[in-house]
Formats: structure tokens, C-alpha cells, sequence
């Protein structure tokens, strides 16, 4: 935890170089562990953990909100919760997300992991919030690809939307610029996605590629993958222009039937006889 510390005190100091308003680092970012019941026994509270304060004493010292994915124990203390914090430029803590979807698979080949085995799933949308950027909508990794989710927190009113992630290389190489792009261009919001890469232990690789999606769709900032990845901690910068985004939305009104019925049996019956 404190090489991961470490590791995003850098992260910190190229944000302030480049003057970054806010910085958003990836799921997970104080450990990933090789089985569950390791990922169990480093979770610490936000109070309790040397991870958390650390970043907390960075962003009140830099005045810039840092978005973080962290473990907490749940109750029961057999599971952790998959979260995602929010430190103002204060240093404190102000929100908190719980990640919804777990990522159990068995892909043969592939990944087989089993999130559910330590983790806790959320039960709630955190309602979008207002920040320096925009008003802030928070998602986390797996969570991608449940589109109802984004469209949820657009309508809620969500401006920008985060996936910090650590994808697997298979899965992201095929699927994570893919589904990000498709976040922004169906909620015409700005997609923030901070990825974990490279090598976390003799199992696990995460495919990289941090990317920040505008609401039309376009990749505005990417950083590097696990194929060119060479061991130092790297920011993409990218501009969040709330003027731009309010365009998109009004040139191309995106506006959800709601008066649609589901599934109309009646029909379906008379298909049937007929
Ligand atoms: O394990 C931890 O401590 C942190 N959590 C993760 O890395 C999670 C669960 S294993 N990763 C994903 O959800 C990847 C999703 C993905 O790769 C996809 O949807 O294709």
C-alpha cells in the first residue's frame, strides 16, 4: 500500500504540473491483491488507512479534488466493498460510490475471476454531484457495461461520468474504448476513465489505456497500454467544456420515450392465432 502511495504521489505531482483542476485515478488504486482472502485482510476504513490519508493530505496541500478507487470492509467483515471517494480540495472525503456489478467470469483462455467471492455489491446510484468540473456522476470498471446505469445517472443529471477500471488485457483490447465511447456518445456526457496497467501480481495484468471520452463520442486524452507500458506512473490531460457538451445536447435532443409500453402480449397472442 505505501508503493501505491507512492505511485499516486506522482500521479499528483504531474497533475499539478500540468495544472490540472481535478485528478482521477483508477479502481483499486491501494491494492490488488492475489486471492480473496488477501484483498479481505488489507481493507482498511478511510479513517484507518495510511492509502486514504495520504491522498487526502495531497489534495488539501494542492487544493485539487482527487477521485480514488479504494477497498473498505463491509459489515460481517468477510467481504470488502469496492468504492470510489471523492476528496474535495479541502482533503475530505464527500462522497462515496459502492460498485454495483461484480466481474465474475470464466472466460476459457481468458479471465476467470470471481469478484463476488470478496466483494460486496453496492445497492445504490450515487446521485451526480456538483464539482469545479461539472456535476459528477460516479461508476466504477465492470459497471461500463451496463448502459442503463449511465443513462440513469444522465438523467439524474450527470455531465461527466467516471469508470476508473482495471480491465483485463483480453476483454479491453476488444471491448474498453469501445464501450467507453459508446457511454459518451449515448449520454452526451464527458466519460473520465482512469485504468490501472501492467502487472499487479503473477496473475493479474490490467490493459491500461486511461482515456477521456467527450460527448461526442471523441477520444480527447489516452494514455499508454500494457504493450508499450514501461513501469512509470503516466497522466492523460484533457479539457472538460461544459459549453461544448450543452451544444451536443442541444443540436441532438436525446430524449427517452417514456410512454412506451413494454411488450404488448395482446399482439403476440393474435399472432398466434392467425
Ligand atoms: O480486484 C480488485 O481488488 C479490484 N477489482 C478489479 O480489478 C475488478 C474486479 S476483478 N476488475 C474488473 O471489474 C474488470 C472488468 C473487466 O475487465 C471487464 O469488464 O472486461
Amino acid at each position: 500500500m505505501s508503493h501505491n502511495l507512492a505511485q499516486c504521489q506522482i500521479l499528483v505531482r504531474k497533475a499539478v504540473a500540468a495544472g490540472a483542476k481535478a485528478l482521477f485515478l483508477p479502481e483499486a488504486c491501494d491494492y490488488i491483491a492475489s486471492s480473496p482472502a488477501e484483498t479481505v485482510s488489507l481493507a482498511r476504513s478511510t479513517e484507518e488507512s495510511p492509502f486514504v490519508k495520504g491522498l487526502q493530505q495531497e489534495a488539501s496541500q494542492a487544493k485539487m479534488p482527487i477521485n480514488v478507487g479504494i477497498h473498505e470492509p463491509a459489515t460481517g467483515g468477510k467481504r470488502v466493498k469496492n468504492t470510489l471517494i471523492w476528496i474535495d480540495e479541502g482533503g475530505m472525503v464527500t462522497q462515496r460510490y459502492q460498485k454495483l456489478h461484480l466481474f465474475d467470469v470464466e472466460i476459457k483462455g481468458g479471465p476467470m475471476l470471481r469478484e463476488s467471492k470478496s466483494v460486496e455489491p453496492g445497492s445504490s446510484i450515487l446521485p451526480p454531484f456538483p464539482t469545479n468540473l461539472g456535476s459528477m456522476g460516479l461508476m466504477i470498471c465492470f459497471d461500463l457495461r451496463f448502459p442503463a446505469l449511465s443513462a440513469r445517472i444522465r438523467d439524474l443529471g450527470a455531465q461527466i461520468i467516471t469508470y476508473p477500471s482495471a480491465f483485463t488485457v483480453p476483454t479491453g483490447k476488444v471491448h474498453w474504448e469501445t464501450l467507453l465511447r459508446a457511454r459518451a456518445i449515448e449520454t452526451q456526457s464527458y466519460v473520465i476513465a482512469a485504468a490501472q496497467v501492467g502487472a499487479h501480481n503473477e496473475k493479474r495484468v490490467s490493459y491500461g489505456h486511461s482515456m477521456i471520452v467527450d460527448p461526442w463520442g471523441k477520444v480527447i486524452a489516452e494514455a499508454g497500454g500494457v504493450e508499450e507500458w514501461k513501469g512509470e506512473p503516466e497522466i492523460s490531460v484533457g479539457e472538460v467544456d461544459l459549453g461544448g457538451l450543452e451544444k451536443v445536447r442541444r443540436e441532438m435532443p436525446l430524449h427517452p420515450r417514456r410512454d412506451v409500453v413494454d411488450v404488448v402480449e395482446t399482439d403476440r397472442e393474435s399472432e398466434r392465432d392467425a
